[in-house]
């Protein structure tokens, strides 16, 4: 059995503004203080795993340094059609840009190259898709829980609604017709693999 998380403080162990959004509205509801990295000064590890799990496990041991219980998220995008990639090296085919003086990274120019690959395959190229989560808690005394979740879905093109963030444009959850981008965070957030994994999480801790 996992030890169970008391309420108050727990570090979020993500430097990207959009998962650390979406985590921090799963937390709050069970009394947990969501404080980030970030806020910290805590540095951005190198994420150098080959699967979300060990990624995910970096991150979050790296800030269950800071004496915090640490929760971090690895995810990512495997599309069938492209052999299971961009998978764990979903962020790094966006690249690092500035925009308006802060770091980010060109989701645009990432689900083009996801977009232009599955061209090249031609019309009838299986555009199926899933977004994978693994979330980490690691304890500061080196207990350890990963749990992962998944949504099944599709690719579209062009790129539809301003909500969210990453791919959510471009994917279409199974039995939907908008897109992660388009509908409200609350529904996101219902049916995401971030919701799937944090409801194993909830069910292992609280
Ligand atoms: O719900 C999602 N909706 C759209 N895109 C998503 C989602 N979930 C993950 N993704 C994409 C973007 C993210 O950047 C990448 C994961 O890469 P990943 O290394 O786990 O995150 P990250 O570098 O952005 O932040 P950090 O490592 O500090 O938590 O997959
Ligand atoms: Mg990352």
């Amino acid at each position: 059995m996992t030890r169970k998380l008391t309420p108050g403080k727990l570090v979020l162990a993500s430097h990207n503004k959009g998962k650390l959004k979406e985590i921090r509205a799963l937390v709050e509801p069970y009394g947990m203080e969501a404080i980030s990295a970030a806020d910290l000064g805590l540095p951005e590890p190198e994420e150098t795993g080959t699967t979300f799990a060990e990624n995910a496990l970096i991150k979050a041991r790296s800030a269950a340094a800071s004496g915090y219980v640490a929760l971090s998220d690895d995810s990512g995008l495997q599309v069938a059609a492209l052999g299971g990639r961009p998978g764990v090296y979903t962020a790094d085919w966006a690249e690092r840009q500035w925009f308006e003086g802060e770091a980010g990274r060109d989701w645009y120019m990432a689900m083009g190259k996801v977009e232009g690959m599955l061209a090249e395959m031609g019309p009838d190229v299986d555009r199926s898709a899933r977004f994978v989560c693994t979330l980490a808690l690691v304890w500061p005394d080196g207990e350890e829980l990963v749990v992962e979740g998944e949504v099944q879905g599709s690719l579209t093109w062009p790129p539809r609604g301003a909500l969210g963030f990453g791919y959510d444009p471009v994917f279409v959850a199974k039995g939907m017709d908008q897109t992660f981008a388009e509908i409200d965070p609350e529904h996101k957030h219902a049916i995401s693999h971030r919701a799937d994994a944090f409801a194993k999480l909830v069910k292992a801790v609280f």
